[in-house]
């Protein structure tokens, strides 16, 4: 008899191939309607500033989704795993991923995202966009929502902490400010009861309590400049703000809201926030992406497959 095969169609961001492409991607971030000439500048020029064009973020899902796959096949050798990828705003598109399942004949498919917090604004996005396409094909899926919370996931952030608690040197714990951070979503999602803030402070708070951090906030980065209010404190206020009114000197950021290195990280945090902490004076390091790390495939590996089991 031959082994049950599973598609699992793995979604992200996506991010242009080519500096050439950032007006496209643009366009479908902003469904459709083109940037301005400033706004299109603004962009690139954030591309470019980080190591010179290239695309991070491209390579680290191609990386993840590869080790994704290995992960569960060696875990379940019982099962063949498939993984397809969907990305939200570039080719392969979450459609484009879905059909490649359904053309491969896969009968059994799930669908997960690389972000730990569910919101309806951004992981419920991507699930309706694959969930159609199923519907459509005929192909019955189920989706992960969330797993904020899975041990592994928290164990994973709590050794980056730990680690990059070290560049501190001599430093005492107590000194250092650990601040937890995601993507800013418009306010309205408060109103609509989204457990996305919820979900990052929950993980926000079991990294620092294994990781013995008592001096932690949270704070919202990357917003989008538009007229209605985003969610904040935004980042470089809180830098303002505990040094002015704390005389906060050291400051570690850990952004549990992303698994990859890319723009909002490489840039907002690294170049952005970087800069603002150096005006004030602050010494401000940030523990590294997740990427592949083994623990974050394991997390993966799990929820996928108690899906599968139906657990
Ligand atoms: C919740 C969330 C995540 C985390 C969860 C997840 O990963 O899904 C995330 C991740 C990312 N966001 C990214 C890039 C961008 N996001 C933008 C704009 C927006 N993001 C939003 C939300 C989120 N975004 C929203 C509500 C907008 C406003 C427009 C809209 O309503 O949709 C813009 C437009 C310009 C700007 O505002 O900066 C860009 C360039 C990249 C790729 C970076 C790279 O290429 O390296 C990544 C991983
Ligand atoms: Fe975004």
């Amino acid at each position: 008899m031959s082994k049950q095969r599973i598609g699992v169609l793995v979604m992200s961001y996506g991010t242009p191939e080519s500096l050439d492409q950032v007006e496209a991607y643009y366009t479908h971030i902003r469904r459709g309607n083109p940037p301005s000439p400033e706004q299109l500048k603004e962009l690139t020029d954030r591309y470019e500033a980080i190591v010179g064009g290239f695309f991070p973020l491209r390579e680290n899902t191609n990386k993840q989704v590869k080790a994704l796959e290995e992960r569960l096949n060696a875990d379940h050798p019982q099962v063949e795993f498939v993984c397809y990828q969907g990305l939200k705003h570039a080719a392969p598109f979450i459609e484009d991923g879905v059909e490649q399942m359904a053309k491969d004949g896969i009968r059994q498919a799930v669908g997960i995202v690389l972000a730990p917090h569910y919101s309806v604004m951004s992981v419920g996005g991507y699930i309706k966009r694959a969930q159609e396409k199923a519907e459509e094909l005929g192909l019955s899926m189920q989706f992960v929502k969330s797993y904020h919370l899975h041990p592994k996931l928290i164990e994973a952030l709590s050794n980056r902490v730990t680690e990059t608690l070290q560049r501190f040197e001599d430093t005492p714990k107590a000194d250092i400010r650990v601040i937890f951070t995601a993507h800013s979503l418009p306010e309205k999602i408060v109103e609509m009861r989204d457990p996305y803030p919820e979900q990052l402070l929950a993980t926000s708070k079991a990294v620092a309590e294994q990781t013995g951090v008592d001096n932690w906030q949270f704070g919202w980065q990357s917003a989008g400049r538009t007229a209605s209010p985003w969610l904040g404190p935004d980042i470089l206020d809180v830098l303002h703000t505990i040094k002015n009114e704390e005389q906060v000197q050291n400051v570690l950021v850990c952004p549990v809201g992303f698994v990859s290195d890319h723009l909002e990280v490489l840039y907002d945090l690294d170049i952005e926030a970087q800069q603002t902490a150096k005006e004030l004076g602050i010494h401000l390091e940030r523990t590294p992406s997740l990427n592949t790390d083994p623990l974050y495939m394991e997390t993966l590996s799990d929820v996928i497959y108690q899906l599968c089991e139906g657990k």
